[in-house]
This record gives C-alpha cells, structure tokens and sequence, in this order.
C-alpha cells in the first residue's frame, strides 16, 4: 500500500550541500508513483547550545510501500553511507533525517515516534515542508500553515531553489 511520507534532511559538515544531493537521491530510490518531491535548501542557524557550523535544511515527499521501521533503516542506513557518526545530541553531522510524517499515522515506539516530536517547532522543518505540501493538515488536525510565522521565515536563507 502507497503511504505519503515527509523527510527532513539536515547537514552542517563536510560540504552540507553535496551531503543534500546526495542523500536527496538515495531517498528518491525510495519513492514509488514517480511522487518525490523536495523543498527549497535553506541555511539556518543551529538550534541548541552546541557551538557549530551552520545547517543546511530540506525536506522530502514521497510515496512508500515501506512500512515505518523499514523506512528508518532505509534512513538510518543512508546516514551510515553519508559518514553519519553519533556523539553530541544536537551537535554537528555529515547528514540527519528524521521521518517526520507517515500517512496521518501516530507511531510510538522504542526507536521512532512520528509525527516527529519536535518538527511543530522548527522553522528548517515547517518552511521546506509549507514548499511542497502548503495546504498540509497534521494529524493532530492543526494546519501547517497556521504553525508557520514571520518570524520563522526570517530565521531562514533560501540558498537553493
Ligand atoms: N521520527 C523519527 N525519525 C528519525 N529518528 C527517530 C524518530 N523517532 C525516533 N527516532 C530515533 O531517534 C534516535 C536518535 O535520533 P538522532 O540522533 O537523529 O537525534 P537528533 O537528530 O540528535 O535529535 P532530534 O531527534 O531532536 O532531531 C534514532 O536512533 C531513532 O531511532
Ligand atoms: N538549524 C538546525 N539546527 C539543528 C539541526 C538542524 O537540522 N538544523 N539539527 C540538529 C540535530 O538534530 C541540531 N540543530
């Protein structure tokens, strides 16, 4: 069964916008129905105390016959082939993706909890995913666009169209 999906794509090391290309491809492997789609790149500072780079933020959309768990091994294992190396929370990386919507599906479990706990805060998150799915409703009924505020537009560089 054809599932849509939202992936948010974050970089900050080893030339972030290469990191994005590259990883906006092996997602595009995923998609089934020639339905993949991605944001704008935007450069935005990084949230949290870790002094470091600026990011590079995106999203993706796509349709999935993978089920959930499979889906974030498939993520999970094109971060490992992007260098991914896990030490700081919230520091620096090669390249994270974080599934943010499956369907309208609520899923809490030992290694995913979706929607993603904290994409209603984030500009790099709300603003890439308002450029390809503007008239998104969450599963918890709320609109994208009334989460989005000046304010997080501004926090934003559009770098790439
Ligand atoms: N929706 C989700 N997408 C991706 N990973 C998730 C999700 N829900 C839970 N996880 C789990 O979160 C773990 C840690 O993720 P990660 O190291 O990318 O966190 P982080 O990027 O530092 O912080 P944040 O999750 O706040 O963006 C992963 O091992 C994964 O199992
Ligand atoms: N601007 C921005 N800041 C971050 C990001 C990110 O993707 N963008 N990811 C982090 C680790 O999850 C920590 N801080």
């Amino acid at each position: 069964m054809a599932v849509q999906v939202y992936v948010a794509i974050g970089a900050n090391l080893a030339e972030p916008i290469q990191q994005l290309d590259v990883a906006v491809l092996a997602l595009k492997a995923l998609a089934i129905n020639n339905t993949f789609t991605v944001s704008a790149y935007y450069g935005s500072k990084p949230m949290g105390d870790v002094i470091q780079p600026d990011y590079v933020n995106a999203v993706a959309g796509f349709q999935t016959s993978l089920k959930p768990i499979e889906l974030l091994d498939a993520l999970q294992e094109i971060e490992h082939q992007q260098g991914r190396v896990r030490l700081e929370h919230w520091g620096p990386r090669t390249l994270d993706l974080d599934l943010l919507l499956y369907g309208q599906q609520h899923i809490n479990e030992s290694r995913l909890c979706v929607p993603h706990y904290g994409m209603k805060q984030r500009s790099f998150v709300l603003v890439p995913l308002a450029d390809i799915a503007p008239a998104l409703i969450l599963p918890c009924n709320t609109s994208l666009e009334s989460l989005i505020s000046v304010a997080m537009r501004d926090e934003l560089q559009k770098l790439i169209d």
